[in-house]
């Protein structure tokens, strides 16, 4: 059976969105914030019987979710960006909904969250995403990305070799962090090279957040 939950709260949800989105120094329009709280319903309903995420209550899931994946925007660069090891659309789903303007392209190897994604896309008629269901170093697009994104997919090293091949001419690879993962930079493979790593503060979240930025070196 799954496990009761109180009932959400949506209009705190509504202003902690909006006061965290502005904390991040972001102009999100009620258009744009009622989506993403769609989006969280939908997360939370499915949740209840496909487990996707730990974290189980809408309310959490504002900040540990919605504001962690909105406190990367601001790096990340388009047109076209692949968000690997996507689970329930973090941090991707979440920068598609923010920013139409972007392609986003989440790869998923599990089939049960691809079904997920593949629902919020059709339900909330999300025409900037595609949901790729693959292990990711199997999947060899024609184009590379600018931008390619993960959040607790995997060591910086790892991240690297399972998805290097992802990033095009001029592209950037973004690792999203917890604790300052400086002693995984050390083992970066030679075809890239560290640019910056960003300290984040996400309203809502008393934890530490790093943003690391990796660049293909120009043979
Ligand atoms: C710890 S979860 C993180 C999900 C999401 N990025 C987040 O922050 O909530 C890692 C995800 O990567 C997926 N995954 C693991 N290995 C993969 C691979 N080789 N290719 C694509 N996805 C993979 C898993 O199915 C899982 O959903």
């Amino acid at each position: 059976m799954p496990r009761a939950t109180a009932p959400t709260d949506w209009a705190a949800c509504e202003r902690e969105l909006a006061a965290g989105a502005a904390a991040l120094g972001l102009e999100l329009g009620t258009g744009v914030r009622a989506r993403l709280l769609d989006y969280l319903a939908e997360l939370a309903n499915w949740n209840a019987t496909h487990n996707l995420t730990a974290v189980r209550e809408p309310r959490a899931m504002v900040a540990r979710h919605l504001l962690d994946s909105l406190a990367v925007l601001e790096a990340v660069t388009g047109p076209r960006l692949a968000d690997v090891g996507t689970g329930a659309g973090l941090p991707g789903l979440v920068i598609a909904l923010a920013r139409p303007e972007i392609a986003v392209t989440l790869i998923e190897s599990s089939a049960k969250k691809a079904a997920f994604l593949r629902h919020v896309r059709r339900r909330l008629q999300l025409a900037n995403v595609e949901v790729v269901r693959a292990r990711v170093e199997a999947h060899a697009p024609a184009t590379g990305f600018d931008c390619v994104i993960c959040r607790a997919f995997a060591a910086a090293d790892d991240c690297l070799r399972l998805a290097g091949h992802l990033v095009g001419p001029g592209g950037r690879f973004l690792l999203m962090k917890g604790r300052d993962p400086a002693a995984e930079l050390g083992a970066l493979p030679p075809a890239f090279r560290h640019r910056e790593t960003r300290a984040l503060t996400v309203p809502g979240l008393d934890a530490a957040r790093h943003l690391v930025v990796l660049e293909p070196v120009r043979a």
